[in-house]
């Protein structure tokens, strides 16, 4: 399909969404009496920057009139807005109820549907969907020739060869658009891709059905004045998911799966449950060694053994899910190539433990950053070294402007079972480092916890490394928030940061 204002408007009409069109000489609701109507559009974008010729702008969001000051001579050649803004364009513009839905149905058609011709995969979850995409990714990839394109919140890979940094957990809807047809283009059969709250909270995923999408978990988070305002929110933006889907895979049991399971009723859409605890469920996994390096997976009969690099019983959960979500595309899971796939999948920091040569020391860099996760992360450490009665420290700080509960619920995880709490800088943005830490150390109340504030976090990371190496005893150090991100975001920008895991390789050789 070639998009032209005629076209993008019966798209519009279509879905109701379209109000009237405004030219500076009238309003009309008939696109075919206005100027140009069926010369299609050469470019879409949602950023007046990249107006080219015959572009069509997608004003939405916090957009401003001015924006659009120098529009006209750089070639706009319509505009779609919830406002009119003919005042400072001659371009027709197309009103909308809803700028946001119309930015994803209009990007799907200027780039022709390219998600019809991939197989859908969406993960969401409060906790393991950047894992579980990974190894749903890997499986399918052993089992198609590797034509899996892949979106997460670490990087995004339309080709099956290069993987570029994301700035976001799910794109923009125009930027999936864009980069689905580059994912077609390079010869790619089937998407991955990573589903927050927020892409169904400002209509990222509008439109599209996936073929296959897991509800992984749920629990406090991302509640704030730039996320969503309460718990109920947060958990409706993410069961979007479920009636957006042609099959479900749930994790069990879990907080309000049965509520997600009732969603999938009223849907019609089957449901696959998967589980590490729960035997009745459709694909589960047991430990098979008391020290859980290796587990059994089964759906109704051995799928078979398998160990992962990426330890931790709750990736044995991710990978049951990645199962699932990789049967439901097609593949055959029973194949042994398909659970060996995921053996050797690494994520940039995430539980990335390395031991210290001089010091009977060891040091995990992880992305925990909220209750669940700090949780998980410690039941781990308890398994794997409980045995040997470690001191712990945990280094830690919280994000600033969002995800404001995140502060208490990670010293609330972690103080009755760690011996050192380090607050350091997150990524603060525009609060103030020390005001956020100050907060959490606010929220200690064990009397037996060592808590401090050292607010460099490079000083941060090398500080409890010295502290390990004078302390005459067994370590570990939990290095948790920042994963191997070389950025720390401060006032709206990345500002270079060594990276956790890199000053550990450097301080451990
Ligand atoms: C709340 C939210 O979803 N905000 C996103 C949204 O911002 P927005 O539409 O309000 O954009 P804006 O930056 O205020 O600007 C308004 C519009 O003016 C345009 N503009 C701006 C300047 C100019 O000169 N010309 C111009 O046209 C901008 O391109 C934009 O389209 O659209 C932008 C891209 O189009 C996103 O970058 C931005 O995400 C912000 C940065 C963000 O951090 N979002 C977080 C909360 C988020 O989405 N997180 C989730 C993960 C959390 C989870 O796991 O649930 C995620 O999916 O990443
Ligand atoms: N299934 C799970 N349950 C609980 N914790 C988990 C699970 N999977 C991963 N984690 C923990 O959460 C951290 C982040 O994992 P991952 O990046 O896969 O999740 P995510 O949902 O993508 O997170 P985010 O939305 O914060 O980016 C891991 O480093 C680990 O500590």
């Amino acid at each position: 399909m070639t998009l032209t204002l005629q076209s993008a408007a019966a798209l519009l009409g279509e879905h109701d969404l379209l109000r009237e069109i405004i030219t500076p000489d009238r309003w009309t609701d008939f696109a075919s009496t206005v100027s140009d109507s069926d010369v299609p559009f050469a470019h879409i974008t949602y950023d007046s920057k990249q107006i080219k010729p015959r572009t069509l702008m997608c004003c939405k969001g916090n957009f401003k009139a001015e924006y659009l000051t120098d529009a006209d001579g750089h070639g706009m050649a319509a505009y779609v807005a919830e406002h009119d803004y003919s005042g400072v364009t001659r371009a027709p513009g197309l009103i909308v109820n809803d700028a946001t839905k119309a930015l994803s149905l209009l990007a799907q058609a200027f780039y022709d549907y390219p998600e019809r011709e991939l197989r859908l995969i969406g993960v969401t979850g409060t906790k393991g969907k950047t894992t579980t995409s990974y190894f749903t990714h890997a499986i399918i990839n052993a089992m198609s020739g590797n034509k899996c394109a892949l979106f997460s919140s670490v990087d995004n890979c339309v080709d099956g060869v290069h993987y570029v940094e994301s700035d976001l957990t799910t794109p923009e809807s125009l930027d999936a658009a864009r980069m689905m047809r580059e994912a077609v283009d390079s010869g790619m059969r089937y998407l991955v891709m990573e589903v927050s709250s927020q892409a169904y909270k400002v209509n990222r995923v509008y439109g599209l059905t996936f073929d296959a999408a897991a509800f992984l978990n749920i629990s406090p988070d991302h509640i704030s004045p730039i996320e969503h305002p309460s718990f109920e929110d947060y958990l409706h933006c993410k069961r979007q998911i479920v009636r957006n889907t042609r099959a479900l895979v749930l994790g069990v049991p879990g907080a309000y799966a049965g509520l997600v399971a009732e969603d999938a009723m009223i849907a019609n859409v089957p449901v696959t449950t998967f589980s590490i605890d729960e035997p009745t469920a459709d694909v589960t996994a047991r430990p098979i060694d008391d020290e859980h390096t290796a587990f059994m997976f089964t759906q109704g009969q051995p799928i078979g053994e398998l160990s992962l690099a990426l330890e931790g019983d709750f990736n044995y959960a991710n990978a049951c899910a990645a199962l699932a979500l990789a049967q439901l595309v097609g593949i055959d899971i029973h194949d042994p190539r398909a659970l060996q796939s995921m053996a050797d999948v690494r994520i940039a920091g995430r539980m990335e433990e390395t031991t210290d040569p001089r010091s009977d020391t060891v040091a995990i860099v992880d992305y925990a950053h909220n209750y669940a996760s700090v949780n998980a992360l410690l039941d781990f450490v308890t398994r794997k070294y409980g045995a040997r009665r470690p001191r712990i420290t945990l280094l830690t700080g919280s994000a600033g402007d969002k995800a404001i509960d995140r502060r208490k619920e990670i010293i609330e995880a972690a103080q009755d079972r760690v011996q050192r709490i380090v607050l350091t800088t997150e990524d603060t943005n525009t609060e103030d480092p020390m005001a956020i830490a100050e907060q959490m150390l606010g929220h200690v109340t064990n009397p037996d916890v060592d808590a401090s504030i050292i607010i460099d976090r490079a000083a941060a990371v090398e500080d409890v490394v010295a502290e390990a190496r004078e302390h005459d005893g067994f370590d570990v150090l939990l290095l948790i928030g920042k994963g191997d991100e070389r950025w720390i975001k401060m006032h709206n920008k990345h500002v270079p940061y060594e990276g956790d895991s890199s000053i550990i390789r450097r301080l451990f050789g």
